[in-house]
């Protein structure tokens, strides 16, 4: 347990005289004693984290017996709100977050060996946002494209796949929503609300860039900016922000647009910071998984539809949301891949809503949906999350 420094009274709560004090206990503290202070009080920590790592692994037991998931991401949420809530500093509230993030990422791969694909290669945007969920300990599996980590989960590669779903500045990621088409068993199973702050990565000095690579959604969050203070260069896309910081270590006078991260990893000079067109630049990515999520009491759930090609289609299936009380908080339509051309296009749409399917008012409401659409998927229930910094 953690040690209290010296009393600031002479008189103990009996009542008795406390022995006199000894001379150094007057004197300020000293960089050794407070080294002292800090050993003793690590090992109580060590010793504190081992007693929380053997009760995950009992929880993990317990969970192994009932058929139960390892990993709960509504579980995390709380024990980190909990840690956040409790603390009066002086530890930033982040610190203390990534601090319960790595404790449970650890004490989870004590329970079972986690496997998590996503576009790579390592420290894309959305290999930060699987460790920003996840943590460390779990193997993190970095693949090609948004469709190979759809892939990846469907054939049980891996537990869990992190895809990009929109961005506060640019909208949907097409690229997912059309693989929720092809593979609609695929589940949502949490949200990632992740802040991305771009950079621009170098060698070469800022006036001698003739080359900017990065992804496309990247380089249109930073359009104004790469136009203004760019405008001689030429925009590549690539697959993935971190491909785009591979390609401008490999080129001398080649620069990327990409995290703060990928300028550790790939040996890039920070040119320029925060070079996002909004400050307010969020990027919602999904926890992908085969099976579903068990209600949490805050939830959030994403719909697929698809229309009738008729007058009146879209109002008709939105008025049992308001009939009874379901808030909906995104709706993007999609036109159907494989519509034959001829005809008007159909489209599908995306929706999220407030609540999880097996609540009463949300049941209601699809049932009636249901009959008035050509097609529902129900593409997952799971806790609605908070914004984290990348
Ligand atoms: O509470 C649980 O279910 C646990 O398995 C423990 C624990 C943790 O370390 O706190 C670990 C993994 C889970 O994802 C959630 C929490």
């Amino acid at each position: 347990m953690a040690r209290k420094s010296a009393p600031a009274s002479k008189t103990t709560t009996a009542g008795k005289a406390a022995p006199a004090e000894a001379p150094d206990a007057r004197r300020a503290p000293t960089l050794s004693s407070l080294r002292a202070e800090i050993d003793r009080l690590d090992l109580d920590l060590v010793t504190l984290l081992n007693r929380r790592a053997e009760i995950a692994t009992q929880i993990g037991q317990i969970k192994h017996s009932q058929g139960l998931e390892i990993w709960s991401a509504a579980r995390e949420d709380e024990v980190i709100a909990r840690a956040v809530a409790g603390s009066s500093g002086p530890l930033p509230n982040e610190t203390l977050r990534l601090i319960f993030r790595e404790l449970m990422s650890g004490s989870r791969s004590l329970q079972k060996n986690l496997r998590v694909a996503c576009l790579g290669p390592k420290y894309s945007y959305s290999y930060l946002a699987a460790v920003a969920k996840f943590g460390e300990a779990v193997d993190h599996v970095p693949v090609g494209s948004i469709a190979a980590v759809f892939e990846e989960v469907n054939r049980r590669h891996v537990q869990f796949g992190i895809v990009p779903l929109e961005n506060s500045t640019d909208g949907r990621i097409a690229d997912t929503l059309d693989m929720f088409i092809k593979l609609p068993n695929i589940k949502i199973r949490a949200e990632i609300r992740l802040r991305i702050h771009h950079c621009l990565l170098g060698r070469c000095e800022w006036s001698q860039v003739r080359r900017v690579y990065s992804k496309s959604q990247a380089l249109s969050q930073c359009r104004n900016w790469l136009g203004k203070n760019l405008p001689q260069s030429a925009k590549v896309e690539v697959v993935s922000t971190a491909a785009a910081a591979e390609l401008a270590q490999r080129e001398e006078f080649a620069a990327a647009v990409a995290s703060r991260a990928a300028a550790a990893a790939y040996r890039l000079n920070i040119l320029a910071e925060n070079i996002e067109d909004q400050p307010h630049n969020v990027t919602r990515f999904a926890v992908i998984a085969e099976v579903a999520e068990q209600p949490t009491g805050k939830d959030k759930t994403t719909l697929m539809l698809r229309l009738h090609n008729q007058v009146g289609s879209l109002n008709r299936i939105l008025a049992p949301f308001e009939k009874y009380a379901v808030n909906l908080t995104w709706i993007e339509s999609f036109p159907v891949p494989d519509a034959p051309k001829d005809t008007n296009p159909a489209y599908l749409f995306f929706l999220d809503i407030e609540g999880h399917v097996n609540d009463p008012p949300v049941q209601k409401a699809l049932e009636a949906v249901r009959k008035k659409c050509d097609r529902l998927d129900i593409l997952g229930s799971y806790p609605r999350s908070e914004c984290i910094e990348s």
